[in-house]
């Protein structure tokens, strides 16, 4: 199985400055990242430190200004034929499932694209062979009304797991994602967490969990990288950055953390997660209004489309 690395990564945007010199934006700088299968790395940070513009990195949508991307050490050769050997093997999950499918095609439709694109199958029973195997391992059910829908027709906890099975179906090794429930309500957000931490597990993935949750992060992820203005602060096994933070900012983090003890927080009382800190706080901020809806369909939709065609 598949081990990601990324080493030195950096990304330079060109901004505007006040005097007449071009100037340039560190969005990361020196990031260096080591995702192995079976693992999950969950990457936290505040807005605006670099968490998405790696992810965009990672899933060569954005070219690096300097720094490596290997798989199982090897580089991955630039062009069109290696990119699309490379996205059949790291999948990315986005953050807003109303947005990242395709509102116009039916549930069937998305799935099976990229099951023909790279290859999975070969005829029609193979196909809907594995259609009914992708929809069972989201826990969607039953598979021929769901795959006849249309995604406004399914809820926001569906549409993601709609999401997650398209990322799956190229059988990759690595998945990418990039807060994939602070779109979706409280109230399901960790039975996404705990289906992508099962799909760990089952098909020793390597994970990558970006995230301004830091509860979220010590119970789903082995390690907990903390970036600030596109640098990495801190890093270590999940425990240890939570309750023993060594650099300052990691320490602000932690204190601004919602306190998961304190009502009124909500946990499933249908699963026993072990760590009463794996719980959702209401105050994190849910859907937002109509303009933002259609600004990030307009990112996540384009981005998910170029993903589908390569
Ligand atoms: N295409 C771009 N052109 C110029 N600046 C950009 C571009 N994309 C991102 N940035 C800047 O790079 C910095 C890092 O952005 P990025 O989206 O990676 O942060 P983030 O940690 O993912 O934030 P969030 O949690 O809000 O998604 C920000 O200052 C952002 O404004």
């Amino acid at each position: 199985m598949t081990t990601l690395e990324a080493l030195h990564l950096s990304k330079d945007y060109p901004i505007r400055g006040r005097g007449l010199r071009p100037q340039t934006l560190k969005a990361v700088d020196d990031v260096s990242l080591l995702v192995r299968p079976g693992e999950s790395v969950a990457l936290v940070g505040e807005s605006g430190s670099g968490k998405s513009t790696i992810a965009k990195m990672l899933i060569r949508l954005t070219e690096p200004t300097g720094g490596d991307i290997t798989l199982d050490g090897e580089r991955i050769p630039a062009g069109r034929r290696a990119t699309k050997r490379y996205r059949k093997r790291v999948q990315m999950v986005f953050q807003d499932p109303f947005s990242s499918l395709n509102p116009s095609l039916p549930i069937r439709h998305q799935l099976v694209r990229p099951l023909r694109i790279h290859g999975i199958v070969r005829t029609r029973a193979e196909e809907e062979r594995e259609l009914r195997r992708l929809l069972d391992s989201v826990n969607l059910a039953p598979a021929s009304e769901i795959l006849a829908k249309y995604p406004h027709e399914l809820s926001g906890g569906q549409r993601q797991r709609i999401a997650i099975a398209r990322a799956l179906a190229p059988r990759p090794e690595v998945l990418i994602a990039d807060e994939p429930v602070s779109m979706l309500d409280v109230s399901i957000r960790l039975e996404i967490l705990q289906l992508l931490d099962d799909l760990k597990r089952e098909r020793n993935l390597a994970v990558l969990y970006i995230t301004h949750d830091l509860a979220t992060a010590r119970h789903f992820s082995t390690q907990i990288v903390v970036m600030r203005h596109g640098r990495v602060v801190e890093r270590g096994r999940s425990a240890d950055v939570i309750l023993d933070p060594v650099h300052p900012y990691t320490q602000l983090l932690v204190r601004a953390a919602p306190d998961p003890h304190s009502e009124p927080f909500q946990v499933d009382p249908d699963r026993h997660l072990g760590s009463p800190d794996v719980l959702v706080s209401p105050s994190d901020p849910g859907p937002a209004d109509e303009r933002h809806w259609a600004r990030a369909w307009a990112d996540d939709a384009a981005v998910a489309e170029l993903l589908a065609r390569v």
